[in-house]
């Protein structure tokens, strides 16, 4: 289906709404050549109708050599603002940025949400935005979920499939995604509706059983084998199964950085209009696939970068990967029973 620029440019009205912009902000739209033009245009018309100062950064884009297919994930750390001081100067001038290239995962990125702006991230299609337009209930469930998972000490996954993971926590913040940027320095990606935290440096233990069905980003594919990754000291130390574990031995070792098979952000899914079968309905370069990410009651562990929270882990390969049908624990209080969503009840769907 398509989305008509007049919805989007009301999508984005509501969301920069949900963002307090208004005629005392300024707004920055980051983009690069490959931005979707319909998204910079709603988005900077939305802004203007709610009376903020616009303008546009434009970055040549950035590509590096060993950076292989066009999921902006597939390659963290280094982007077009990498270097770049006077962009990254204009940037921080403004109140809120729509990021329409992708700076997750970069220092620059921490770095500019420090002095205050917030940032929006916003490159999926619009027919997916659409589907996933964020709510105040959104943000309601997204943070009661994380008012457990901010005191919480342990986290551990099991599955029938065999996982059991167990991951010490306290030593990062939670980080919530429920699509709008509402508060001084947040980041946030519409769309999204999960949250996650990284596991203390160096003590996730145990198995994670990646069963038939579960999905690999940024490779897109759905797992049609079980994948076996042991996990020791916060690494991941084997990956084992058939051609599907090699493929993703072969893929994390071209990197050629130890830091790659480090345990990234863990946590799980909250957006019941994320979906399991989008994937399978999308080309692989028409986005990053936030519905993997989001869908409600997966597990979605992560390697590599863990700069976001002020790790020093700047390691390029970043894989998402959302497990369905896990049991996770939360302490002693299981939010997720065999992929529900069980717990904390203000979490749930009605
Ligand atoms: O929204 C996102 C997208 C990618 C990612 O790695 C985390 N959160
Ligand atoms: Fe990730």
């Amino acid at each position: 289906m398509a989305v008509n620029q007049s919805q989007l440019g009301q999508m984005f009205e509501q969301v920069l709404r949900l963002s307090k912009v208004d005629a005392s902000q300024s707004v920055a739209i980051l983009k690069s050549h490959y931005s979707d033009a319909r998204t910079v245009q709603a988005a900077t018309d939305a802004a203007l109708r709610l009376g903020a100062k616009v303008y546009s950064v434009e970055l040549p884009s950035f590509n590096h050599p060993t950076a292989m297919g066009n999921d902006m994930t597939a390659y963290c750390g280094d982007t077009a603002l990498t270097g770049n001081i006077a962009a990254q100067k204009a940037l921080e001038a403004a109140d809120l940025i729509v990021d329409t290239m992708m700076l997750l995962h970069s220092p620059e990125q921490e770095q500019i949400l420090k002095t205050g702006t917030r940032i929006l991230l916003a490159v999926e299609p619009p027919e997916v935005l659409a589907r996933m337009l964020p709510t105040e209930e959104d943000k309601a469930r997204v943070m009661a979920a994380a008012a457990v998972l901010e005191k919480a000490r342990m986290m551990t996954v099991k599955s029938s499939a065999g996982s059991d993971f167990r991951a010490p926590l306290g030593q990062y913040p939670t980080v919530t995604e429920y699509g709008y940027v509402d508060e001084p320095g947040r980041w946030d990606h519409w769309p999204s509706g999960f949250l996650f935290t990284w596991p203390n440096e160096e003590q996730a233990e145990g198995v994670l059983v990646l069963d038939v069905g579960d999905i690999l980003l940024p490779f897109k594919t759905y797992a049609r084998e079980r994948i076996t990754l042991e996990i020791e000291k916060g690494f991941v130390t084997r990956i084992h199964g058939g051609f599907e574990a090699e493929y993703l031995r072969d893929y994390m070792a071209y990197f050629n950085d130890p830091e790659v098979y480090g345990i990234s952000h863990i946590g799980w899914g909250l957006q019941p209009r994320a979906q399991w079968t989008a994937m399978g309905l999308h080309d692989k370069n028409d986005g990053m696939c936030m519905d993997a990410r989001a869908f409600y009651g997966n597990f979605l562990f992560s390697t590599g970068p863990n700069t976001e929270v002020g790790g020093t882990r700047k390691t390029p390969c970043h894989m998402d990967i959302a497990l369905r049908r896990c049991d996770i624990r939360v302490d002693d209080l299981q939010v997720v029973a065999e992929g529900e969503v069980v717990a904390p009840a203000a979490s749930r769907v009605r």
